[in-house]
């Protein structure tokens, strides 16, 4: 627009025979509609392609006045513009909606210029037009498709994020759907503007694995998956994130990512995996899981250089009891024996049917010495055990086999000790612990066999 004033200027300064025509300038100048207007706003000249763009044929305007293009030619925003153009002299720039002269809506980006010829001469509008119509129709499908974008996000069962970890490793959560409200009851706007609101609700457990694995992933631009306990109000939720990194030239990295829900989907694999390591009849684990539960075990005192008690089990006589009472008095036993250790020992300790009658326990954060009398307290909390079957009273007792799993040795080789403790227990007559060193300090008598 300034090139078209100093050259006007310029033009009307030279006169206008020397001067190049007003439309090959605007023509030179402007890819669109090119209108000069007088002080009525009645049209003077067009520009030769005047009619491509506006879409009105040079005759049917001149001498007419510019404000019939407008759709709403009586209260339409040209009028008004027109008319603050006139009253203080200054330039109007906006979108118009013309009209064709076959009746088709156009928008038009216009700007319209006061021009005087001379001091206190005649006032002359310029008037450009360009039709952005097309690219309008195209701002509003892309708007409409990101709106379809954003409702389809909004409803994926989770949340959809970018999460950005600068150079120094500071973390920034840039982008959240609206689904993080039903994940953590936090709006994506909070926790945009301070991360710790999600990542502080995470267990400190995993909040360090999830430092490891965004570790790594941003060294080996691998995609991570992770799964996340979150403290919230509501209780416990647990979360799985999985994202995509790419490193950015400042050195950041961003992942692109999705948060799903699966607290239920862990409680099912917590029912699934208990269903699977637990003895159907005592309650008590079953060996697989003994052995698997208990390298976890081992694995954590070995790092603390610490050695564990570890006791085998047996029912003294349980052929015995079985043929004299019945194979459910048995059972009945078995699971009266399980309660019984179950409450003698503590929440943490392992606990275990093996076999038939054979049961084992590994005992946590003490010593052999201090095993011993837990484990004789138990020995005599079955003796108290009376069953009451059809009539008949049931009493039976157990005989245990003491050992001990040092911290570089193996389950299987302190279980073969514990054995063969077990084995001299009952060898000296049962209702007894054998320990690595021999028999109980307070060996019983009593076997009701
Ligand atoms: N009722 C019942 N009995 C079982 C179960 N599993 C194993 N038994 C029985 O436990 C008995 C084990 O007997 P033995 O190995 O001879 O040992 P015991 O009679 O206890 O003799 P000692 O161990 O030497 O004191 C067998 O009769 C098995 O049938 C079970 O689930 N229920």
């Amino acid at each position: 627009m300034e090139i078209v004033r100093r050259t006007w200027q310029r033009w009307r300064a030279g006169g206008e025979e020397s001067a190049p025509g007003l439309d090959a300038l605007l023509l030179a100048h402007y890819p669109g509609a090119v209108m000069l207007l007088d002080e009525q706003g009645v049209v003077l000249r067009v520009n030769p392609d005047f009619e491509r763009h506006a879409g009105h044929p040079p005759d049917q305007l001149l001498g007419r006045r510019a404000v019939t293009l407008d759709a709403d030619p009586l209260h339409g925003g040209f009028a008004l513009a027109l008319d603050h153009c006139f009253t203080t002299r200054q330039a109007w720039r906006g979108v118009l909606l013309c009209r064709r002269a076959d009746g088709a809506p156009r928008h038009q980006t216009t700007m319209i210029q006061p021009l005087e010829e001379r001091p206190g001469g005649p006032l002359r509008l310029l008037v450009i037009q360009y039709d952005v119509t097309g690219m309008r129709e195209r701002e509003l499908h892309d708007r409409q498709l990101l709106a379809r974008l954003e409702g389809t996000v909004s409803r994926l069962p989770g949340a959809v994020f970018r999460l950005r970890q600068d150079a120094a490793g500071h973390l920034e959560l840039l982008y959240a759907s609206e689904g993080l409200v039903a994940l953590i009851g936090q709006t994506p706007e909070r926790v945009m503007d301070d991360i710790e609101r999600l990542l502080g609700r995470v267990v400190a457990e995993d909040r360090r694995r999830l430092e490891v694995v965004l570790a790594q992933s941003a060294v080996s631009l691998e995609p991570c998956q992770l799964e996340l306990r979150l403290d919230l109000p509501s209780g416990q939720r647990w979360l799985e994130a999985r994202a995509r990194p790419q490193r950015r030239r400042d050195g950041s990295t961003l992942w692109d990512g999705l948060l799903v829900e699966i607290t239920e989907r862990k409680h099912e694999e917590f029912k699934v995996r208990r269903l699977v390591s637990t003895d159907m009849l005592t309650g008590a684990l079953n060996r697989r899981a003994f052995f698997e539960q208990g390298a976890a075990l081992q694995a954590r005192a070995q790092r603390h250089g610490e050695a564990l008690p570890l006791a085998m089990l047996d029912l003294d006589h349980f052929k015995a009891l079985n043929d004299t009472h019945g194979h459910a008095a048995g059972d009945l036993a078995l699971q009266a024996f399980a309660a019984t250790c179950r409450e003698c020992l503590r929440p943490y300790d392992l606990f275990a049917r093996i076999g038939g009658e054979e049961f084992a326990v590994l005992l946590v954060d003490i010593s052999l010495d201090e095993a011993w009398p837990i484990l004789e307290r138990l020995r005599r909390a079955v003796e108290e055990i009376v069953l009451e079957v059809e009539g008949a009273t049931i009493r039976f007792t157990v005989s245990l086999g003491l050992a001990i799993l040092l911290p570089n040795g193996s389950l299987e080789g302190a279980l073969g000790d514990a054995d063969r403790a077990l084995y001299r227990a009952k060898h000296e007559g049962r209702n007894r612990i054998c320990g690595p060193g021999g028999a109980s300090p307070l060996p019983r008598d009593a076997d009701p066999a």
